[in-house]
């Protein structure tokens, strides 16, 4: 598989997220996110790491951008820290963020790199947070504000815009399991959040639309195929669980198909809609992003609202323990594009955590992310052939970053990050993905 395998307009590019990476987070007039909060209460962080420096973004982003450039990438999917913008949340806009935006911009630009912005992946402001966050319907009307005010600034500029980064998280990890920001654990919030989340990302769409002459909009999903472990019609059913949990509980209400009667019979729960919410949601997108990392196997289970139980399978992990199958984005793209019909998709986020370090030579032979990454791209690769509608591929990430619960201790970067002395090496991954985009190198 090389790269001229691939169509000639195919889009290559690499992920990043602001909390992440970006540091500063008193600076500037940047206000307090979720993420803040969360990071530095004690005991819900690995070591208790935090983002107030993270990768030194902030400050460094010109050194970053020369990265990019020596990667060879065409593209770079960043977000929009919606603290930096609006301090609280609504209201007062802090020029000083939007400044940042505009000199980060300008630079990818300059070094022919095309902004992919996402507008949120999960740095709410606290403020919002604190007035009810996204169980409450407000926080979706505050989104569409945010949304009307970035996009007037940096619209013409940037053209591809991702409202929502995996909402699923936001809802789900943020309200019920509790183990991201901001911590709560309870289900009918984080039921109530996912609806929020869809009709934020719902209203946002024709103003990014009104804002942004030829804007090309859509909206990143985590989707993980689902597996049952065995063919006992149990574990099959637990499967479709799953699958309406993880997958169909956001796809079929953003493709007109309203919330999958299964789960919300499973669930018990209403998601909060009034009115035309549902028309809102389903506004007509160009593109679905994916991000992938694995796929689920799992059984039947008691255990309530979900009824399914994960099983761990395969021979192969990365360091977030999760399988190398690749085979399930496979599975997945072809099946997207039969049941859905996206115009577009873009593996907005794929990558591997491994414990790298730095050999006595000085290099990071992060060998097995660099297998990671060929064995995905072959199979995206037969998606393409096969029908799927793939289009481009961002790899997660650019850098070693703050891994949000886990800290810093998980790195996915295609060039190392030494934190205490913010010196950034690239890994024999991050030259393998030079060579392939050079089509320097043809792998199997
Ligand atoms: N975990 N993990 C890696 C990666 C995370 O760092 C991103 O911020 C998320 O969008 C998505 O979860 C994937």
């Amino acid at each position: 598989m090389k790269r001229s395998d691939f169509p000639a307009n195919f889009i290559w590019g690499t992920a990043t997220s602001a909390y992440q990476i970006e540091g500063a987070v008193s600076e500037d007039g940047r206000g307090p996110s979720i993420w803040d909060t969360f990071s530095h209460t004690p005991g819900k962080t690995k070591g208790g790491d935090h983002g107030d420096v993270a990768c030194d973004h902030y400050h460094r982003y010109p050194e970053d951008i020369a990265l990019m450039k020596e990667l060879g990438v065409n593209a770079y999917r960043f977000s929009v820290a919606w603290p930096r913008i609006l301090p609280e949340g609504r209201g007062r806009v802090n020029p000083r963020g939007l400044d940042f935006y505009n000199r980060l911009v300008d630079a990818l630009l300059e070094q022919g790199i095309t902004p992919w912005a996402t507008l949120y992946h999960w740095d709410l402001p606290q403020s919002l947070e604190d007035q009810g966050g996204w169980p409450s319907r407000e926080t979706a009307y505050a989104f569409a504000e945010y949304a009307d005010l970035v996009t007037r600034h940096l619209g013409d500029r940037v053209k591809h815009w991702i409202t929502l980064n995996e909402p699923w998280c936001s809802a789900y990890l943020g309200y019920h399991a509790g183990i991201h920001a901001p911590g709560q654990q309870n289900f009918k919030h984080s039921i109530w959040a996912s609806h929020h989340l869809l009709l934020a990302h719902g209203l946002a769409v024709p103003v990014i639309r009104r804002n942004v002459t030829g804007a090309r909009v859509g909206i990143t999903l985590n989707l993980s195929p689902g597996y049952p472990a065995s063919p006992d019609p149990a574990d099959v059913a637990a499967a479709r669980r799953f699958d309406g949990f993880q997958n169909r509980w956001y796809l079929d209400p953003l493709y007109g198909l309203g919330y999958p009667a299964d789960m919300l019979a499973l669930y018990g729960e209403a998601p909060s809609v009034q009115g035309d919410d549902l028309i809102t949601i389903a506004a007509p997108t160009d593109f679905l992003g994916i991000n992938y990392y694995s796929r689920a196997v799992v059984r039947n289970s008691d255990l309530e609202p979900y009824r399914f139980q994960y099983v761990r399978v395969g021979e192969e992990h990365t360091d977030m323990d999760w399988e190398v199958y690749p085979e399930g984005l496979y599975d997945l793209l072809i099946r997207l594009g039969r049941e859905y019909r996206p115009k577009a998709i873009y593996i907005t986020e794929n990558g591997a955590a491994y414990p790298d370090a730095v050999a006595d030579d000085g290099g990071i032979h992060d060998l097995e992310r660099v297998r990671y990454f060929q064995r995905h791209l072959a199979l995206c690769l037969e998606a393409l052939q096969h029908g799927a509608p793939l289009k481009g591929y961002f790899a997660w990430s650019l850098l070693d970053n703050f891994e949000w619960a886990e800290g810093y201790a998980k790195r996915f970067g295609l060039v190392y990050v030494d934190f205490p002395s913010q010196r950034r090496r690239i890994k024999a991954s991050g030259y393998w993905f030079r060579d392939f985009l050079r089509e320097a190198v043809a792998s199997s």
